[in-house]
């Protein structure tokens, strides 16, 4: 366990360090000591030379070995605060923990090859402001020997790994032209999509082909790549993609590197926002607004999901609600999730038909199709046999397609 100082500096108010200390918990650091201050940034230092002694004195109290600074300094900034604090003390901001945290846990072969070029494209920023300030030497917590060339070409390598694996988006749309409903459960970390989806799939599957299981964990990015698992929704198949959690102020290269989470909500037919309705209000607004802003690409309708409402109070769901239009609320671990699929069923894309089919063997097959894979709200069975269907736009079309085929191949 690696002793840590948490610094934090804030232009207003009061520095909310609760995510990167949850961060750095989850990464199996002990922080020592939590030192805040309100104040404009330093431009050579980020945290001015007030806070920086106090980190420095910390530093040296407990013995620490690692200063992580809650905020995003410039390469610069990262030197300029390691000057400072006694030999060998290593100092992180926020991306540079987060991305170690990713690549600690990154679970398949995408999302390490994409958390690689995140951190190579740090290091390169970082390695070419430590040549130009000629100080490279003993920079680095390992010997590796680093040029700006070296880094490159492990760029190049990795890009090219990446390239050779399979395009997400790809995926997404194979499933949808087989006629599934893509459903994304997206959101901020820690706030229970896992578990809405776990619920969800085992409430809504009639056949659990689905693949993998959807880990729940009190602690920050539990989940580092995306899961789904397939439901059954009246009667339509639906695909739930279970996906990586934001955090604010991601840089957006390391954004673009989460391909695969991205990829999901912005190939979904719906995407569930799951927000954690037990936040105080300011740590919630800062929730939404990154959610937000992550979502914008997003095609599909975005059902709000108020989720831990057994632990959040009245007032907390009120002013959660309020940041809303028309959200859904939802307790993942204790409460019916009947509300939840009610928005999520009008929120998929439906299209309706009337089969008019012949009354044989051919027909039954074609209802029973249709049963697998839609709504059918009605079969009459007489000389002809009368099929109300409602489903997935592409799954309805195919149905008409097959009844058309069947029709010509009787006549
Ligand atoms: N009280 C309460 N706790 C919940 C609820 N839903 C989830 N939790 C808890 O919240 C924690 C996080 O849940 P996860 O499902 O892992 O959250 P996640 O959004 O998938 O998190 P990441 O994968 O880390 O982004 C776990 O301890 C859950 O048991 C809920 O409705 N009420
Ligand atoms: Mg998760």
């Amino acid at each position: 366990m690696s002793r840590t100082i948490l610094a934090a500096r804030t232009d207003s108010g009061t520095a909310d360090t609760t995510e990167l200390a949850a961060l750095l918990a989850a990464e199996g650091h002990e922080v020592c000591a939590t030192l805040a201050a309100t104040r404009r940034e330093h431009p050579d230092t980020n945290l001015g030379p007030a806070l920086l002694d106090r980190v420095a004195t910390a530093v040296r109290d407990h013995d620490a070995e690692t200063v992580a600074v809650d905020a995003d300094l410039t390469p610069a900034q990262t030197l300029a605060v390691a000057d400072e604090l006694p030999d060998g003390v290593r100092v992180r901001d926020r991306t540079r923990v987060v991305l170690d945290t990713f690549a600690d846990r990154a679970g398949t072969e995408a999302a390490r090859v994409q958390v690689r070029i995140g951190r190579l494209e740090y290091e390169r920023e970082l390695q070419r402001e430590l040549l130009s300030a000629g100080d490279v030497e003993g920079f680095w917590p390992d010997d590796d020997h680093r040029s700006v060339r070296a880094i490159e070409r492990r760029l190049t390598k990795a890009r090219a790994e990446l390239r050779d694996l399979p395009d997400p988006r790809e995926r997404y749309r194979d499933r949808r032209e087989a006629g599934f409903d893509l459903v994304a459960v997206v959101g901020y970390t820690n706030a229970g999509k896992s578990t809405l989806v776990r619920r969800l799939a085992d409430d809504m599957t009639l056949d659990r082909a689905g693949s993998g299981s959807a880990s729940v964990e009190d602690r920050p990015f539990e989940t580092l790549s995306t899961t789904t698992r397939r439901a059954t929704l009246n009667g339509r198949r639906v695909l739930l993609t279970d996906t990586v959690g934001f955090v604010s102020d991601l840089p957006h290269d390391l954004v673009r590197s989460f391909d695969a989470t991205f990829a999901a909500a912005y190939e979904a037919d719906a995407v569930l926002l799951v927000v954690d309705a037990a936040d105080p209000p300011e740590r919630m607004a800062r929730k939404v607004r990154v959610a937000r802003e992550q979502l914008s690409d997003a095609d599909g309708t975005v059902v709000p999901v108020l989720n831990k409402t057994d632990a959040a109070s009245d007032e907390r769901l009120r002013a959660a609600a309020d940041r809303f239009d028309g959200p859904v609320t939802a307790s993942a671990t204790e409460g019916d999730l009947a509300d939840v699929r009610e928005r999520l069923l009008d929120a998929l894309p439906t299209a309706t038909a009337t089969l008019d089919l012949p009354n044989d063997g051919e027909s039954m097959s074609l209802v029973s199709w249709c049963h697998d894979r839609a709504d059918v709200r009605s079969v009459e069975y007489g000389e002809r046999v009368t099929v109300e269907l409602a489903g997935n736009p592409a799954v309805v079309a195919e149905a008409e397609r097959r009844a058309s085929e069947g029709e010509a191949a009787g006549q």
